[in-house]
């Protein structure tokens, strides 16, 4: 067994079908008397339908929480919640409003009960983002890390079947990472490998059967588990070129993970093979399919993008990404400098040409 620190992350999980019903019972828990709820403007009309069954505890429901936490946004409802003296946030929606509940958190200390409808896994991390002209800028702090999730499968049988997919590797890219990360330990190791194994399972079968409330469950626990590790341990080269691609050229989150994470495993998969063997595992197909060619089958096979091109990325913009993302890398398990541009230009066209690594 090799030498490791493990910290647990608190957080409440409530989960199940039908545990939106304790969200009374979890606010008492916290506290708090007077919650703001946040959505964003596509989930207004359920962010609605919560607030007036709970018309003493919700005093507000911000609807405009976007992507990528614009300051803008996050400056109007920090206001909202100083005006409504609130004393709770209730995230409700995908990593978007909870990352506007960690904007709101990090300024106030105000302690965020979350209620994740995507498998994103923002509410199990203490990561937050916000940006300001253009730029993107993230931190940790243990305040925005939500004090309270509640998994309710009910509540994503409305995500769109293309969203899940994606969404649900943009889950699986979590723990891909984590399984070679600098600061890994066995407790994230099962995490990873068990959520990739409960998403993988259920991504096929959610597609065949969308309004399934168990498969919708397993989607949901693997998010969890997955979201868990990305909490913990640090995120390397895939999640570099996704935060480039999504930050600098307006790419969208759950789509770019999809496309990226196939090419990003087969650059990084000479120097990580136990990581390998372990994905390979949770995706059911060692000893028939790598694990970058099993992730690009995986998306392929459920009707998820699997080029650039198909999203949105301009063939003219490659240059530039490639620039950017070897600038300030993260760690990777296989060095990154700028002496590697020449290869991540490379992994960059094939990610925008959706060719199958081997
Ligand atoms: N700080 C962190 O740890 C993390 C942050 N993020 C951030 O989260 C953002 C992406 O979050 P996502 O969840 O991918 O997208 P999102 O929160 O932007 O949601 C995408 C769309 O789906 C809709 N939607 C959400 N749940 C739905 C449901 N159940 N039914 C119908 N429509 C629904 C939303 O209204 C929105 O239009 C990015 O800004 C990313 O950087 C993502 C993961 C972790
Ligand atoms: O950019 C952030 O807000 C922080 C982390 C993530 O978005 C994780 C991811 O790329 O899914």
């Amino acid at each position: 067994m090799r030498a490791f620190v493990y910290s647990g992350q608190p957080a409440r999980v409530v989960f199940g079908a039908g545990s939106l019903a304790h969200l009374e019972r979890e606010l008492d828990l916290l506290g708090a008397r007077r919650a703001l709820l946040l959505a964003t403007p596509g989930h207004a009309d359920p962010a609605g339908d919560i607030a007036d069954r709970l018309p003493r505890r919700v005093v507000g429901v911000f609807a405009r929480a976007a992507m990528h936490v614009p300051v803008e946004i996050a400056r109007q409802a920090r206001e909202e919640a100083r005006r409504l003296d609130a004393d709770c946030v209730i995230a409700f929606g995908g990593g978007s409003t909870t990352g506007l509940g960690k904007a709101i958190a990090l300024e106030s200390g105000l302690p965020i009960l979350a209620i994740p409808t995507t498998y994103a896994g923002s509410e199990m991390t203490p990561i937050y983002g916000i940006t300001e002209d253009g730029l993107k800028k993230t931190g940790s702090d243990p305040r925005v890390l939500p004090r309270t999730v509640i998994y309710d499968p009910a509540l994503t049988l409305t995500l769109p079947v293309g969203l899940s997919v994606t969404s649900g590797i943009n889950a699986i890219a979590h723990a891909a990472e984590g399984l070679y990360a600098r600061d890994g330990n066995p407790v994230m190791d099962l995490l990873a490998e068990e959520g990739i194994r409960a998403l993988a399972q259920a991504l096929p079968a959610l597609r065949q059967r969308a309004d399934d409330l168990a498969v919708r469950g397993d989607a949901l626990y693997g998010s969890w588990l997955c979201g868990t590790v990305l909490g913990n341990v640090g995120m390397a080269l895939h999640h570099k070129l996704c935060h480039t691609l999504g930050g600098s050229f307006e790419l969208p989150h759950a789509q770019v993970h999809t496309v990226v994470l196939p090419q990003a495993m087969a650059f990084n998969a000479p120097a990580a093979p136990l990581a390998m063997q372990r994905i390979e595992r949770a995706l059911g197909t060692s000893g028939r399919a790598s694990a970058p060619a099993a992730l690009f089958d995986l998306a392929r096979d459920n009707g998820a993008p699997v080029s650039l091109k198909e999203i949105g990325m301009r063939r003219e913009d490659l240059d530039r990404a490639a620039q950017i993302a070897v600038g300030n890398p993260y760690w990777n398990p296989r060095p990154i400098d700028a002496a590697q541009r020449g290869e991540i230009r490379d992994l960059l066209q094939r990610a925008f040409d959706g060719v199958r690594p081997d």
